[in-house]
């Protein structure tokens, strides 16, 4: 299938925004700017009053977690995980787990996300079932908490899931090693995931240095910080997804650069759990791969990437009283281009020839874009998720004029309420 994407503003890898056509054969960009003549297109998306950029790359989540949104706000992490999260996440059966991911994906391909890192379970191949049915890229790992009796079982299935789903979906689905935290999972059992990971070839997504608990416990139990401790088990040597990173010292970032450990920096969630605020401008000055999450719907409480991109863009600057902290284009790149460098995902995150076509539309007609001097200053202080008007993934449109293609969202919406009328009853 070949489409042609007409007269478009398109962000190009450099940050200049020419008015452009981009030409599509089947699941890779072939020409930005100047097509062929002889581009016989299949169909042709009049791109006039559109802003063309990469399709968000949503670095840390836990799709499922929609079904918890809003079922406890206004806490601190380890209150909400262990009084609220936790004890419900326990009723969580296989289909809540497909429901909750179906209900992720209709929120992300409407708000512009192309691409998301998962950390979930029981059962990621309902996640992975997701995947494929709504056309998205997902990078998914199964939840390990090695406090369980089961954790021996839980490493077997991400084991299982990497085996199985590794490169499915037509190279939309890849899988990682998910070892939830340092503060559940005991030295021994991240020493075992980190050779079963090491075996296979599989990378690893965690969550790191998150409170100033996690930090002051760590210290306590094993004489050494988080990034030290878990470096001690040989977890980081594959390759890491780190999410969080919010409090860091010197020695932490070294090991981060040691490691080329690529860092999710969730700000909604950072901010809504009283967390803090990650040292991103460091990070970025030191050249560390920085992308963007969400983290869980109930923890932010919406999947929505352009929110994490404008809450970057402006958290640093008041935190650090420099306007230039993060950069409107930094924030934006960090949303979609860092985001496939953290999730290793080969040739996404840039519109240029060669690339896979990833493409999020948005319309830029209406009072926030208007009038435009800057459409990446307006994506990144002024824009709604709303004005998505089009998503592509591989190619293929899983949302057309504001229309989602894959998915029926109203029974999807209907099931997710039965799930959650279910869990709270
Ligand atoms: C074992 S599956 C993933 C596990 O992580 C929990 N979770 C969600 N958000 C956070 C966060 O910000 N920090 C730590 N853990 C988090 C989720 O509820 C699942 O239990
Ligand atoms: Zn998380």
């Amino acid at each position: 299938m070949n489409t042609l994407i007409k007269n478009a503003i398109v962000l190009l890898p450099d940050g200049t925004t020419p008015v452009a056509n981009i030409a599509v054969i089947d699941d890779r960009i072939a020409a930005v700017g100047d097509v062929p003549e002889n581009f016989q297109a299949d169909k042709v998306i009049d791109g006039t009053q559109h802003f063309a950029i990469p399709g968000f790359v949503n670095a840390h989540t836990h799709a499922s977690m929609t079904l918890l949104r809003s079922y406890a706000d206004d806490m601190k992490l380890m209150d909400w995980l262990e009084q609220m999260i936790w004890p419900i996440e326990a009723k969580l059966r296989s289909d809540d787990i497909y429901w909750g991911a179906m209900l992720a994906a209709v929120e992300m391909i409407r708000s512009g996300t192309t691409a998301f890192a998962d950390m979930y379970g029981p059962d990621m191949e309902r996640v992975a079932e997701v995947v494929e049915v709504s056309g998205l890229r997902g990078v998914l790992s199964r939840g390990l908490i090695g406090v369980a009796p089961d954790s021996d079982k839980k490493l077997e299935e991400n084991a299982a899931l990497y085996e199985n789903y590794h490169g499915a979906a037509q190279g939309r689905i890849t899988v990682m090693f998910g070892p939830h935290a340092l503060y559940t999972c005991p030295p021994d059992y991240l020493k075992k995931i980190a050779a079963k990971a090491q075996a296979l070839g599989a990378e690893v997504h965690i969550h790191m240095s998150e409170t100033v608990g996690e930090i002051e416990n760590c210290l306590k139990e094993y004489g050494k910080r988080p990034f030290a401790h878990v470096a001690s088990t040989g977890l980081f040597e594959n390759g890491t997804l780190a999410a969080h990173c919010v409090h860091l010292d010197d020695e932490d970032i070294d090991i981060i650069k040691k490691y080329q450990i690529r860092v999710a920096h969730n700000p909604g969630s950072n901010m809504k759990l009283a967390s803090g605020t990650a040292p991103v401008p460091r990070l970025l000055e030191e050249g560390i791969c920085v992308a963007l999450g969400t983290d869980g719907a109930s923890s932010n409480n919406n999947l929505d990437m352009l929110d994490e991109v404008q809450l970057a863009a402006l958290m640093h600057k008041v935190h650090t009283l420099d306007p230039l902290a993060v950069p409107a284009l930094t924030a934006v790149k960090m949303g979609t281009e860092y985001g496939a460098q953290a999730l290793s995902l080969r040739d996404v995150g840039r519109l240029q020839a060669g690339d896979k076509a990833d493409i999020v539309l948005f319309s830029m007609h209406g009072a926030a874009w208007t009038p435009c001097y800057n459409p990446v200053s307006l994506l990144a202080y002024a824009a709604k998720s709303s004005s998505v008007d089009a998503v592509m993934v591989d190619g293929k449109l899983l949302m057309e004029n504001g229309a989602l293609t894959t998915l029926d969202e109203e029974h999807i919406l209907f099931e997710a309420q039965k799930v959650a009328d279910r869990l709270t009853k």
